[in-house]
């Protein structure tokens, strides 16, 4: 785990956004997860980019990486002064401002406003309470093939242990489950990270 972990290496402009975050107290993805996204992103060719989470910009910029050299994420967090960290760090990494569109506000209030069916990658890491209502408009804003993740699916470790009855886990374990048995997802539990959900939208 630690070797696959670390197998693709941190830059040190990912090494400064991740203590930046961990000053904050914020999360982030780990670099095994962020490595499965820049991957995902590539395969996908991606161009068009959901991501719900912005934090300071560690998911983002391995997203970027992976996505397409003309290709825009649209990230969306409650937090203007983290996404005001993030857009510094995203431009000196090289993307200009022209690859970002970085929208403040709630995720289901913002969402809504996004056009159907024409991105490649939904990337869902914010509040676990509207994970199930993030995947139903991931459902709606990909193209056929487009592929959705889910950060923190694996709920801490306790997404197997029956005896974990709290809120999240509960939340998080019914959320798999339900897109592991649904018709429109190809699903995958990469056990990355804290894990990703990975499910491609089936072409009808
Ligand atoms: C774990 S952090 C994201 C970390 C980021 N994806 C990364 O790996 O660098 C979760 C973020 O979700 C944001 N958030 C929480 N609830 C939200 C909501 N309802 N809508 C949009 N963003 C929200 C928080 O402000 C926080 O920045």
């Amino acid at each position: 785990m630690q070797f696959s972990e670390g197998y693709v290496a941190e830059d040190l402009i990912l090494q400064t956004a991740r203590s930046l975050a961990h000053e904050v107290g914020l999360g982030t993805v780990t670099p095994g997860a962020g490595a499965a996204l820049r991957l995902l992103a590539a395969a996908g060719n991606a161009k068009a980019v959901v991501e719900i989470g912005t934090g300071i910009g560690v998911s983002g910029l391995w997203l970027l990486r992976g996505m397409r050299r003309d290709g825009v994420l649209t990230t969306i967090d409650v937090e203007s002064e983290y996404q005001r960290i993030a857009r510094r760090i995203f431009v000196e990494s090289g993307f200009p401002s022209g690859r970002t569109r970085i929208i403040t506000g709630r995720a289901l209030d913002v969402l809504p406003r996004l056009a159907d069916g024409v991105y490649d990658m939904v990337f869902v890491d914010a509040d676990v309470a509207e994970y199930a209502a993030c995947t139903q408009a991931a459902q709606r804003l990909l193209r056929p093939g487009g592929v959705l993740a889910i950060n923190n699916a694996l709920a801490g470790g306790r997404i197997g242990d029956p005896a974990a009855r709290d809120l999240a886990t509960i939340t998080i374990r019914e959320l798999v489950k339900a897109i592991r048995e649904a018709d429109e997802w190809v699903p995958a539990l990469l056990p990355v990270g804290a894990g990703l959900l990975s499910a491609v939208k089936r072409a009808s």
